[in-house]
């Protein structure tokens, strides 16, 4: 009967769910320092695979007077000695998890050495490869891709706001996300096939089919609303692109220096000054930054000059957020001019978003300083004004509480429940999985066949995401994050 096939689809599309990469060398024990290396209070040595108890059986029981293995997942303090020798190489606590074994050991150089060096001398044992323990995990399933990702920006996150966003995606974030769809997208395409094989019957035919149309098209709009994010999981992996930019000596790299605390980029009285852009990772209110100056933009016949104010045009383009710095004085001293003088170059490069920045202001008074920003306020499309010096410092703490406050209301995700996209390479798959999903959607009435090899295809989509197809290569890159793994 249908339903009886329907069970044996559902069946069938479950066991190929989990495609597994088999390789030989998982049957090898490995072992590694899990700790940085040098000197430290303590070190971690985990050893991973089929014989780790062999390491406890051969390193702690043998000169142990009390000779019982350790009790599972219970810190045990014993001596640890060479297998061969016998000598006594450190006491310690031993960790026994079921295929795992940890050596908290004392982390001195030679106390480290000497116990890798022993469990070398372990039949069939061999020193792991850089990011082996993490590609043993996915082969066993206990890691997902996104999993494995979040963990590598764990050990990557300089700031608060990486730091939550990794852990999100570390405790499975994404994978439970991606995983419940792609469970309802098999779901969905084992009631197509059993339509297919069995579709004599046409009133189950149509009601079985409306209801996968219905069911997709929900998905569709859960998986649009998901991207739909602004980048912001994307954004703050990757820090926070801010361009400083405005006319030539009006202070950018002053307040790039600043800003940084230290003399990053060079500061003169001659306009020009500046003509490389100077790119800085900067930890604002735990937002991670990374803000560029720029030249200072003018017309001008020098070649060097005009190649630096190209690329500062670019960054302008590339910023997330624009900060746009004028000289106070300057402003003040053309009020009688069209536009204050203000040059169309900087001004096409605002727009209502960019922060604008009145410098200088140690050079006025508080008369000038008010009547100045009432007028100038018409003139710019932005709405945000601040006026401060880079010279006294007055004004900087305004402008860094607005600016903490802005980027929490663009980007905030402490109060996110669920996990944000942190890759271009999530973006793409899911765009992938939605085109084969609209497909599916236009193809349901007309051609059925058709129509399951674009949900087929939708799924895999997913499924590269989480990493059940085609994952070595991901997974290679990201071992290059693990540094701590690898030992020599
Ligand atoms: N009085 C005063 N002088 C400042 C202030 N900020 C910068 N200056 C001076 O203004 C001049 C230009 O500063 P820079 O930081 O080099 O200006 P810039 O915008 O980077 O200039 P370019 O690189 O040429 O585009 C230097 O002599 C600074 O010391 C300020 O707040 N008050
Ligand atoms: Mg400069």
């Amino acid at each position: 009967s249908f339903s009886r096939l329907l069970n044996y689809k559902l069946k069938y599309v479950k066991n190929v769910r989990h495609y597994k990469t088999n390789n030989s060398q998982s049957q090898d024990t490995i072992f590694a320092l899990s700790t940085a290396q040098g000197k430290a209070g303590i070190a971690i040595i985990r050893i991973s695979g089929p014989n780790a108890s062999q390491a406890v059986k051969e390193m702690v029981l043998k000169q142990s007077l009390k000779k019982k293995f350790p009790i599972p997942r219970k810190a045990t303090g014993r001596f640890i000695v060479h297998p061969i020798t016998g000598e006594m190489l450190d006491h310690g606590l031993v960790l026994w998890f079921p295929d795992i074994a940890e050596f908290h050991i004392h982390g001195g150089t030679s106390v480290v050495r000497g116990v890798l060096d022993a469990l070398g001398s372990i039949e069939g044992f061999r020193h792991a490869e850089c990011g082996e323990f993490t590609h043993r995990a996915f082969d066993n399933d206990k890691l997902d891709l996104t999993e494995v990702e979040g963990i590598a920006d764990l050990l990557n996150a300089e700031t608060e706001a990486q730091r939550r966003l990794a852990l999100r995606q570390a405790q499975g974030g994404l994978k439970h996300l991606y995983d419940t769809w792609r469970q309802q997208l098999i779901e969905n395409m084992a009631l197509v096939e059993a339509v297919i094989d069995f579709g004599e019957d046409e009133n189950i035919e149509d009601e079985v089919l409306n209801q996968v149309n219905e069911r997709i098209k929900h998905l569709v709009s859960i998986i649009q609303n998901h991207m739909n994010d602004n980048r912001r999981g994307e954004i703050l992996r990757d820090g926070i692109h801010v361009t400083i930019m405005g006319p030539p000596n009006v202070g950018k790299s002053s307040f790039l220096n600043y800003l940084a605390q230290r003399q990053a980029a060079i500061v003169s009285p001659i306009p020009g000054t500046t003509r490389d852009v100077i790119e800085i990772s900067l930890n604002i209110g735990g937002y991670p930054i990374i803000i560029g100056d720029t030249a200072g933009l003018r017309k001008s016949d020098d070649i060097i000059e005009m190649e630096g104010i190209i690329r500062a045009k670019n960054l302008i383009l590339s910023a997330e957020i624009k900060i746009c710095i004028l000289s106070s004085v300057d402003i003040f001293n053309s009020k009688n001019n069209s536009l204050f003088n203000l040059d169309p170059m900087t001004y096409n490069a605002m727009d209502k978003n960019t922060i604008l920045i009145l410098n200088k202001t140690d050079l006025l008074n508080k008369t000038e300083l008010s009547y100045l920003k009432e007028i100038f306020t018409e003139v710019v499309p932005t709405n945000y004004i601040f006026c401060l010096s880079c010279v006294t410092g007055e004004g900087i703490k305004e402008f860094l509480e607005f600016f903490v406050t802005s980027l929490r209301h663009k980007y905030d995700d402490s109060t996110s429940q669920v996990a944000l996209i942190t890759q271009a390479r999530h973006r793409e798959h899911l765009n992938e999985c939605l085109k084969g999903l609209r497909n599916f959607l236009g193809r349901l009435q007309n051609d059925l066949v058709l129509a399951a090899e674009e949900l087929r295809h939708a799924t895999n989509a997913l499924g590269k995401i989480t990493g059940r197809v085609s994952v070595d290569e991901i997974l290679n890159n990201i071992s290059k994050d693990f540094t701590n793994e690898f030992q020599q």
